[in-house]
């Protein structure tokens, strides 16, 4: 049986497993998950982000879409601890919102930026060093090494990097250092990932291996993406979450969200959703 997007729809309390990400997430696989419980986020009397509830499950694909100011960066700054927020944020059971970015990220939550931020004058695989944390001096690190620890070797080969492992970082392509910053949460072991706006100024193929990309990942973590790109969306997103003026305005499958009047409206006139009602 399948939905009528063509997803399977999901078998509460299987152990079924799949290689691919699907719709509510591949229950049964592991407990993993991001509970968001009232989230607020207040600039200077201005709310942001306003009592969103969101639940987050290990293999699911969540795409977070919205129009320009919607509150979408600002809720990935709550969750990871860089801007002040009330409400809950519950990590497999474990409040995150009190807690320091660092602390966060330790707890498994990564995230990226738009703009890649990866250390230009380093190598891949020294940038990947120094994410996973290996203690190392200096001095050793900057040495080229003969050997690669497993997780790093393992995150090179999951990005798509391995034969650029020791190409200086800032002469990467585009595309190349959001896959290598995604590789440094991999070998972070970050289970959660939030990625804002990972396709942006990417080459079409860019898009498409990164799109594959988020699949492998995404299959056994909880991956949200932030996105204006909706080709992509339609692409590779297995669930959808749109905010809007900082609330939760919709919630389903991409056909669902795409299908809902309320979506179309803060979509007028925009190319985003051009076609949304017949895509
Ligand atoms: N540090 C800040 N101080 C004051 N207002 C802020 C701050 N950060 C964000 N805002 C405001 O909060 C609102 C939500 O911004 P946010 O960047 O989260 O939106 P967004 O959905 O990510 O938008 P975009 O798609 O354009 O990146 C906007 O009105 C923005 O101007």
């Amino acid at each position: 049986m399948t939905t009528t997007d063509g997803h399977e729809p999901p078998v509460a309390g299987s152990a079924r497993r799949t290689d691919q990400p699907v719709f509510g997430g591949n229950r049964g696989m592991g407990t993993e998950y991001l509970e968001i419980t009232d989230l607020t986020v207040t600039f200077d009397g201005f709310t942001a982000v306003d009592r969103v509830n969101l639940t987050l499950l290990q293999g699911d694909l969540r795409f977070l879409i919205g129009p320009n100011g919607a509150g979408k960066t600002t809720l990935v700054d709550a969750v990871t601890g860089l801007v002040p927020a009330t409400g809950s944020v519950r990590k497999s059971g474990t409040e995150l919102i009190g807690k320091k970015a660092q602390q966060i990220a330790r707890l498994g939550v990564g995230r990226t930026f738009q703009t890649a931020t990866v250390f230009e004058r380093l190598s891949v695989l020294q940038n990947l060093d120094i994410a996973a944390g290996a203690h190392r001096s200096p001095l050793k690190l900057l040495r080229r090494r003969r050997t690669v620890e497993p997780p790093v070797a393992q995150a090179l080969e999951t990005v798509g990097l391995a034969e650029l492992a020791h190409r200086q970082a800032g002469t990467l392509a585009h595309g190349q250092k959001q896959w290598l910053e995604i590789g440094m949460l991999l070998v972070q072991n970050a289970d959660v990932l939030l990625l804002d706006e990972p396709v942006a100024g990417m080459s079409h193929d860019e898009r498409a291996t990164t799109g594959e990309l988020l699949r492998r990942i995404g299959a056994d973590r909880t991956v949200v993406v932030v996105e204006h790109d909706m080709d992509f969306m339609r692409d590779f997103a297995t669930s959808v979450t749109v905010l809007h003026g900082g609330k939760v305005l919709a919630e389903g499958t991409v056909a669902q969200v795409q299908a809902d009047p309320r979506v179309q409206e803060v979509y007028l006139g925009t190319p985003g959703m051009a076609g949304a009602a017949d895509a």
